[in-house]
Parts: C-alpha cells; structure tokens; sequence
C-alpha cells in the first residue's frame, strides 16, 4: 500500500548532462510540501525549467533519487503523469472552441463524466473570475486571460499538482496580479500544490509559502521567505548617490573599506551588507564626510528577497538549505 508523507515533492541529489554536454543539474536537492506554493527562483540557465521537465516526466534525470507525490520518478511515472498538471508558456486552448467547449473538451481528455465535468467547469469559472469573458469569442481575450483559462483547463483534471513555468512572464501588472489572485486561490479553495519559477521576485516574496533560489544547476537555499531573510541575518547600509556612475566611483574604495562586509551597486545605490551595522555606519558616514564625497543620503535597510537572491547568486560554492 501506498504510504503518504507530507512531501508532495522530494529530490535528492539530482544530475542531468545534455547530449551537448551541459551540466544543467548538479547534485540539486530539494522538497515541496502538500498544497505549498513553492517558487524556484533563478536566473537564465540556472536549470529551473530542466527541472520541471524532469519533475513532469518529460525528461529522465542521469541519476539522484525523485518521488512525486510519494511514487518514485523512474518506476511509477505514468501513475504521476496522471495526477498532475503543467502549464507551460504556449497555451492549450482552441481559439475556435468556446471557452465553455474549451473546458468540457479537456474533461473529456480525462474522461470526467459530464455531470463531475459540469460541476468542476462551474466552481472554476467562478473562482477564476471568468463569467465576464462568456459571451466573447475565446480568439478575442488578452494574453492575461487566455493565461488565466489555459490555468482552468489544467485544473479541469483535479490534478495534485500543479506545475507552471513562468506564468506571468511579458504580463502587464494588472494582470499579474490577477495571476497572483488565482495562483492563492488555488492553494486555499482546490488544496492544488503549486509549482512555479519566476524571474520577479516580489512575486515570490509576497506568494509563496516556500522559495527555493537555483543557481549552477543547484539549490542555492531554500526555505520561507522570512527564513530566507533571517538566513544571512544581515542589514543593509543604503548610500543614495545622484547616478550610478556616481556611485560606481565611490565604490571601490568603499568595498576596501568594509573587508567583512559586501558592496555592491544597484542603480544610483551603493549597498553595503553587514554585520555590525552601527560600526559600519558611523565609518561609512565618516569616510564620505571626511573624502568630501556627494551623496544624497545614508540609511539602514532590512535586506529584500531581491538583495537575499543577488547575495546567494553573486557567491561562488556550495548553498545551503535551511
Ligand atoms: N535541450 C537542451 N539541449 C542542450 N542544452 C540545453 C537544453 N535545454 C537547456 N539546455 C541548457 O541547460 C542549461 C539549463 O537550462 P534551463 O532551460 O533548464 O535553465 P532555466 O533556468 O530554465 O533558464 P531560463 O530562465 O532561461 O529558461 C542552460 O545552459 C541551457 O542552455
């Protein structure tokens, strides 16, 4: 008999090597709790979307140990094949369908009968906000929109997990909020664990239950996001200057200043990350007073998740989980 543990996801030690000879996982580690959001964080090339196509069967891995949904990845992929679902960047629907066919087309994929299918096109629809949408030709809709039904249609199935590669990526605001909506939704009405990878951050931060930030084909931490924050128990010393160029200049002498601590630039921003905040701020003021050095203003600051994925993915070597 099948034995179910709280983890909807378990990874331990995976590695995958193109043909071409790419590395793009390298002994990854990571675990996904049931009805999480869980975010993967990475920039371009970190293996974030090497790792969905494994995780949905796509893609064999060259070695390390996978259960989805406590069946193991190599023997029992079919019966995990059909219990989740996976958006990817090029939609599923049939523009000369309805959007009502749309979803009864996808039921009968499943082989859902009429009746359940009715039921769950219903709560769907609803939840999603899509009733407004009805009367017009599915061709019609936004990006947003067609995003936000292809997500229904995925969901038709009942799926315990549902994988999406970059959801709101090329989305106006408007509508990645909307997305972050829905994506909440999913987890507190359909009990749906949710899988996803991005690129913005706040969406992370202000999403998910878990974040796990990839860097070299690797978790380079993973934990909430106020863990992640507690991790490097480090703060910020912000110093405003007019332009980055400006701030660049003052730079390099500041880095030599501070051996401990790290600096970096972002936009007209000289930051200094630190652990003896109150030393490091009275010699920074110091040392721009004294250089006779113009900035327009100096202040502490909790780090972001931003600052928190720019320290792990700047550092070299291995990460660490929390
Ligand atoms: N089919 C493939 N054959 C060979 N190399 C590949 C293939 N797919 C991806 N790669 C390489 O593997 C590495 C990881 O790619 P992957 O697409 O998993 O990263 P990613 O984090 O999803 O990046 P992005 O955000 O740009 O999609 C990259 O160096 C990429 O060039």
């Amino acid at each position: 008999m099948q034995q179910t543990t709280q983890y909807a996801i378990l990874a331990e030690d995976v590695d995958k090597q193109y043909k071409n000879g790419v590395q793009a996982l390298s002994g990854l580690s990571l675990s996904v709790k049931r009805g999480e959001i869980f975010t993967l964080l990475g920039e371009n090339g970190a293996g974030k979307s090497t790792l969905i196509r494994i995780l949905t069967t796509f893609l064999r891995p060259d070695s390390g140990r996978i259960s989805v949904l406590d069946w193991d990845l190599h023997r029992d992929a079919e019966k995990i094949r059909a219990r989740i679902a996976c958006v990817s960047q090029q939609t599923s629907i049939d523009t000369h369908l309805s959007l009502k066919e749309n979803m009864m087309f996808q039921s009968r994929l499943y082989r859902i009968p009429k009746a359940a299918a009715q039921k769950r096109m219903d709560k769907l629809i609803h939840a999603f906000d899509l009733i407004p949408y009805l009367k017009y030709p599915v061709s019609s809709y936004s990006g947003g929109i067609k995003r936000r039904l292809d997500i229904a249609l995925n969901l038709m199935s009942e799926p315990e997990i549902l994988f999406l590669d970059e959801p709101t990526v090329g989305m106006d605001i408007q509508s990645r909020m909307a997305m972050w909506e829905m994506l909440g939704k999913i987890r507190e009405e359909f009990g749906t664990t949710v899988f996803l990878t991005t690129h913005y951050l706040e969406e992370a931060d202000s999403l998910s239950d878990t974040v796990c930030i990839m860097k070299d084909g690797r978790e380079a931490a993973q934990g909430t996001p106020f863990e992640l924050r507690q991790y490097i128990r480090q703060d910020m010393i912000r110093i405003r200057f007019s332009s980055k160029a400006a701030a660049k200049d003052s730079a390099a002498p500041m880095a030599g200043l501070f051996p401990g601590g790290k600096v970096r630039i972002q936009d007209n921003f000289c930051m200094i990350f630190t652990e003896d905040i109150h030393t490091d701020l009275t010699k920074a003021n110091v040392y721009l007073l004294k250089n006779k050095i113009p900035f327009l203003g100096i202040e502490i600051k909790q780090p972001s998740l931003d600052d928190i994925f720019l320290k792990f993915t700047e550092d070299t070597g291995k990460g660490s989980c929390i």
